[in-house]
């Protein structure tokens, strides 16, 4: 989950959706979710099922964005929810063992409520604001990842604005992996794109000798 792109039709500016993800898998995306908000459950099953085929071979898993439906229909590898989904303890009954389970935390509560509960991963919703989803909560700031990395015991993601030009200071303060949509769909090349963020990730992570408070004395 390093490098997670959240997919959104409209951010690929009118290129081929598959083509957009198919780049980016190559680039190095290791987690793609499928999030449809306008699909009727008919149409989100065939795209979902789809998209499934198309990273197989490329070894990467497929999140569900929302619903259960879904997931189990394409035998997607995991699903995620928010915290106007379905609930953790209703999907954990749904949803057969042993695959992705994954869920946004929007405020500190969020994150201690999700302590008692076995997920793959936790994502910080939003890290900064976004225009690509508008109805979010407060953004959490690079402060609010290491508060989180003090507080949970998940894999943590961050969500919301992340670009190249903060992906290092995310990783440094305590995420373990990045989810974007509009830097790599939007992109001119979703491959380059996902190459320069995944370096960016592994040169973050294999690079720290300061502990990030030293790096980033203000935060
Ligand atoms: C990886 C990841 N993190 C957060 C979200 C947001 O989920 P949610 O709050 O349920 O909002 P919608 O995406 O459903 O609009 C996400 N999808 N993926
Ligand atoms: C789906 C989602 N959940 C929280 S912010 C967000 C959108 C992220 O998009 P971008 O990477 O373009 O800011
Ligand atoms: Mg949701």
């Amino acid at each position: 989950m390093e490098l997670y792109l959240v997919t959104d039709e409209a951010a690929c500016l009118g290129r081929d959706f598959f083509w957009v993800v198919e780049e980016a898998v190559k680039g190095g995306v290791t987690m793609v979710q499928l999030r449809e908000k306008a699909l009727s459950a008919n149409a989100f099953i065939d795209k979902a099922k789809r998209l499934k085929e198309l990273l197989a071979p490329y070894k990467v898993p497929l999140i569900i964005n929302d619903s259960v439906e879904v997931a189990l229909a394409c035998d997607a590898d995991g699903i995620h929810v928010g915290q106007s989904d379905m609930p953790f303890h209703e999907l954990k009954n749904r949803f057969p063992a042993g695959r992705i389970i994954g869920i946004s935390a929007e405020t500190r509560e969020n994150v201690q409520e999700a302590e008692a509960w076995n997920i793959s991963y936790l994502a910080l919703s939003p890290l900064f604001a976004t225009p690509s989803k508008m109805d979010t909560g407060n953004p959490w700031g690079m402060n609010g990842i290491s508060w989180a990395k003090r507080n949970s015991r998940h894999p943590l993601l961050v969500i919301g604005g992340l670009s190249r030009h903060n992906t290092r200071e995310a990783i440094l303060n305590g995420a373990d992996g990045i989810a974007v949509i509009s830097a790599i769909c939007s992109s001119p090349s979703p491959y380059e794109a996902a190459k320069e963020l995944g370096s960016i990730i592994a040169a973050s992570k294999s690079g720290i000798h300061l502990p990030p408070q030293m790096e980033f004395p203000n935060k």
